[in-house]
């Protein structure tokens, strides 16, 4: 399922059909590619929502005892099973040690999270030390920028997507701002081309190419949270360098979904948010890399005392001995309470490579198109059947789990007759409903019953639309 044209996923679903005397959209093919699934295990690490508490679930129209269909951990991950056990460790011996927590037990607050950040790097492809797990992601973001983004009369401008995330692209105009220039003048917004709806990688180089030598940092996400592109991040690294500018990634969309390489695609620095892929709760700490050729020459440009050395952090005589590269970044202690989700979150992925969990994805995603294409493909010989487009490219390369879609129906009315019926999965606005079988956790089957639903869904938006 994980060939590179759909044509050769399609015949591989159809191969495993034909092994079973079955059709290629039997729940068959489903079931049996989740016992042949290796990391089948993993889904038991997490808690699955059932459909009766979700708000919108009507119980008229399916199985309130069921698991929901959970397709949205692109927004936020499932709860692992470990967390509530970790806080609650925490929360016993705040009540019973106080100030000790700090320095006591399997967790000591203060150095917490430097437990985790060897873990957290293996998920982004660093080193533990070019990782520091800290603040939120806009946070990070700005914090990385005010060192990176040091615009001349010359060079000044920021290379970034059209449709950036909101907070991203905020990011982008403030620090522009802050640095004196206009953001009219100082941003480059790469659109995709006329009637296209994702950027071609020859395009993005070629603006490097072209205006490279005003840029000062291209900063791109590493999957597009909008249309679930890919971008090529090794050769937008490569090229932005040439041209002399720094190169940053905002991985949101990336970390634990995609395969990354940080430190051997040599970029510069990046940032993530872990509460997506990485499952550690709304407003989990995020990450911050910066790669460790600059850690002597990048220096952060507000300190504060978690940046200190630990050794001599709480000596307190105000003379800074700050830590070289990321770590050096770091302001204020962390709170245990994210710690914790956190940890467990990590600990699932130790139990597996990112090698692995893409293996799983790329068939996962694979069997999801394979499913839409051949049920909600646009017939021109039936005007009235309604249809799916898929937005994100069909490019395996070109994609992590997440399918991006659109609709013949209003989004809206599809998207509320699907969340009555089970499925969790988000609308972005102005139209795309947003899909992301995660291969932690997501099953073929729940593949499966996503597109049954779909069917219910498409016919009923359909109807009272017409
Ligand atoms: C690409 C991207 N950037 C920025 C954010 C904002 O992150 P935070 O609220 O954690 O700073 C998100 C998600 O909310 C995102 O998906
Ligand atoms: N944190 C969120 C929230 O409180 C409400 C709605 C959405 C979010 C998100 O995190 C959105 C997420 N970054 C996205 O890509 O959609």
């Amino acid at each position: 399922l994980n060939p590179s044209t759909y044509g050769e996923r399609k015949s591989a679903v159809q191969r495993v059909s034909a092994l079973l005397g079955c059709t290629p959209t039997s729940a068959r093919v489903a079931d049996y590619l989740d016992r042949k699934d290796e990391l089948r295990f993993l889904r038991e690490e997490f808690l699955l929502p059932k459909i009766k508490d979700l708000p919108p679930s009507d119980m008229s129209l399916v199985d309130g005892d069921k698991d929901c269909i959970y397709l949205v951990g692109n927004s936020l991950g499932l709860q692992p099973k470990k967390v509530r056990k970790y806080v609650e460790e925490e929360l016993e011996k705040w009540s019973k040690m106080g100030v000790h927590g700090h320095t006591e037990g399997s967790r000591p607050w203060a150095w917490a999270e430097n437990n985790i950040e060897e873990l957290m790097a293996s998920v982004v492809g660093a080193k533990a030390e070019e990782v520091a797990v800290m603040n939120g992601l806009t946070v990070n973001l700005h914090l990385l920028m005010l060192s990176f983004y040091k615009p001349t009369e010359a060079r000044h401008k920021i290379l970034l997507e059209d449709k950036a995330f909101p907070s991203d692209h905020y990011a982008a105009q403030s620090q522009v701002r802050l640095r004196g220039f206009v953001p009219e003048e100082s941003l480059i917004l790469l659109k995709p081309r006329p009637g296209e709806e994702t950027l071609r990688t020859e395009d993005i180089l070629q603006v490097i190419e072209n205006e490279g030598d005003s840029i000062a940092v291209v900063m791109f996400s590493g999957v597009q949270y909008y249309t679930g592109q890919l971008f090529d991040m090794a050769t937008i690294t490569e090229a932005g360098h040439k041209k002399g500018c720094y190169v940053g990634f905002d991985c949101a969309h990336a970390a634990g979904n995609a395969v990354l390489q940080l430190h051997d695609w040599d970029v510069d620095f990046a940032c993530w948010c872990s509460y997506k892929y990485i499952n550690s709760g709304a407003g989990g700490l995020a990450g911050a890399f910066v790669h460790e050729k600059h850690k002597h020459t990048i220096k952060p440009a507000l300190m504060g005392w978690w940046g200190h050395d630990l050794k001599t952090r709480f000596e307190m005589n105000n003379v800074m001995e700050l830590q070289p590269g990321v770590s050096g970044f770091r302001l204020s202690n962390q709170s245990f309470l994210l710690v914790c989700p956190l940890q467990a979150s990590l600990e699932v992925f130790n139990m597996t490579s990112m090698e692995a969990l893409r293996r799983k994805s790329l068939l996962l995603t694979g069997y999801l198109e394979f499913l839409i294409q051949h049920f909600y493909t646009r017939d021109a010989r039936r005007p009235h059947k309604p249809y799916v487009h898929i937005v994100t490219p069909s490019d395996p390369q070109q994609r992590g789990c997440q399918l991006s879609l659109s609709f013949s129906v209003p989004v809206k009315r599809l998207f509320q007759e699907l969340e009555k019926r089970g499925v969790v999965c988000d609308m972005r606005e102005p139209s795309v409903l947003r899909v992301a079988p995660v291969p932690l956790y997501n099953t073929f089957t729940d593949v499966h019953r996503f597109i049954q639903m779909l069917g219910e869904a498409l016919k009923a938006a359909n109807h009272s639309s017409t």
